[in-house]
């Protein structure tokens, strides 16, 4: 039996070849992608790579090889479709309208729409994001904020996307894909819940509590020491503070910040009722140009995969080819499409970097309906 020195001396040549060849694979590769670009075809062709596979595995001998060649050729076709959109990139062919690249926001002259109404957390949001003394007014909803700056009565919207013990904001996904808005910036604030009354309520007065329906979650053990309390939810915390201050009724009370109790003329019941001490909100400034800033260092973007085994996994090869630095995945249901998935995926990176433009060429190909969300 030969030694293992000599077993690996054997691969070794065998391994020379391969890497001959495949780079002789790649450089009639790159000439198919120049013919590409002349004749505006796409680079992924799904039926030629279908027809490969089953060619090239029909040439191994067993089953175990069969699947092994496939398995190769699909990571080799992947390489060469990388290789030209690299191509296509270098030549301009971005495909779509470009981002146009901005030094700041000018937060002095911006009209900012938040949801909610005075004392709301998109309005702290506002004012953390865009400075004390900007130029705000709310709207009930979200879909009215967005609403606001596709119609441009405002020129940014600052809304929330996600909590730290609540998760994804789903609204505002489904909002990001049925507007044509485009996220610039984000801020975290900390969300600090209170229970707050009409002045000289007390704790055994109150029947009923009012607020956003996540809210009365975060705040859910302390609800739950109160089980006789009935909880009504309401379109947001700050909306539920003016309705205590209007009903005038010393039953009700709300879940809500105490800058917005201090703005409805409440009075705090208990101070801190969240479950959770570091609970956090991400909220995200939306605007209708097709902007991003110099110097923003993520990006979202949104598409849907084919239903088919391993159409995530071929996607997420971009990212990882491109050496980019995912974050964040989320799927929602694609509306119409039982158990079809639209993905919404955050990676760090700028627009303006090469291999944040080839990722999106090859995503932008080999997905469905994908949407750059913002830079950010
Ligand atoms: C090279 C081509 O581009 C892509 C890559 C393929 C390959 O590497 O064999 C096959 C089909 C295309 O998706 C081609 O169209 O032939």
């Amino acid at each position: 039996m030969a030694s293992l020195e000599e077993l690996r001396l054997q691969l070794d040549e065998i391994d020379d070849q391969m890497v001959r060849l495949y780079e002789e694979r790649m450089k009639v590769c790159a000439q198919v992608g120049e013919y590409k670009i002349k004749n505006g075809k796409k680079v992924l062709d799904r039926q030629r790579e279908k027809n490969k596979l089953q060619a090239v595995s029909e040439k191994a001998s067993s089953e175990f090889n069969k699947k092994g060649v496939r398995e190769l050729y699909e990571q080799l076709m992947s390489m060469s479709r990388k290789l030209q959109y690299q191509q296509l990139v270098k030549a301009g062919a971005l495909g779509r309208l470009p981002f146009i690249e901005m030094e700041s926001l000018d937060a002095k002259n911006a009209r900012i729409v938040f949801p909610g109404t005075e004392g709301a957390y998109s309005q702290a949001a506002t004012k953390d994001y865009f400075g004390e003394n900007c130029n705000s007014f709310y709207v009930r909803t979200f879909r009215e904020a967005m609403e606001a700056i596709e119609d441009g009565a405002a020129d940014y919207a600052v809304l929330p996307i996600e909590n730290s013990t609540a998760g994804s904001v789903d609204e505002m996904y489904d909002l990001l894909v049925e507007f044509e808005n485009y996220i610039v910036g984000e801020t975290i604030i900390p969300i600090i819940h209170t229970l707050s009354g009409v002045p000289g309520a007390k704790l055994t007065d109150i029947e009923r509590v009012y607020s956003k329906g996540v809210a009365l979650m975060q705040a859910s053990h302390f609800l739950d020491d109160h089980s006789d309390w009935q909880q009504i939810s309401v379109a947001n915390t700050a909306i539920a503070a003016r309705k205590i201050r209007d009903d005038k009724d010393q039953a009700q009370a709300a879940v809500c910040s105490a800058y917005a109790a201090e703005v409805h003329g409440l009075e705090i019941l208990e101070e801190n009722i969240n479950d959770d001490q570091t609970n956090c909100t991400r909220f995200i400034v939306v605007t209708n140009q097709k902007v991003f800033l110099k110097h923003a260092q993520k990006i979202s973007i949104c598409l849907e995969l084919p239903h088919e085994s391993g159409s995530l996994y071929r996607l997420l090869s971009h990212f990882i080819y491109n050496d980019l630095n995912m974050t964040r995945i989320e799927s929602r249901p694609i509306e119409g499409k039982n158990w079809e998935y639209r993905f919404f995926i955050d990676f760090e990176g700028n627009m303006a970097d090469p291999a944040v433009k080839n990722a999106i060429r090859g995503l932008r190909e080999e997905s469905r309906n994908m949407r750059i969300l913002g830079n950010y």
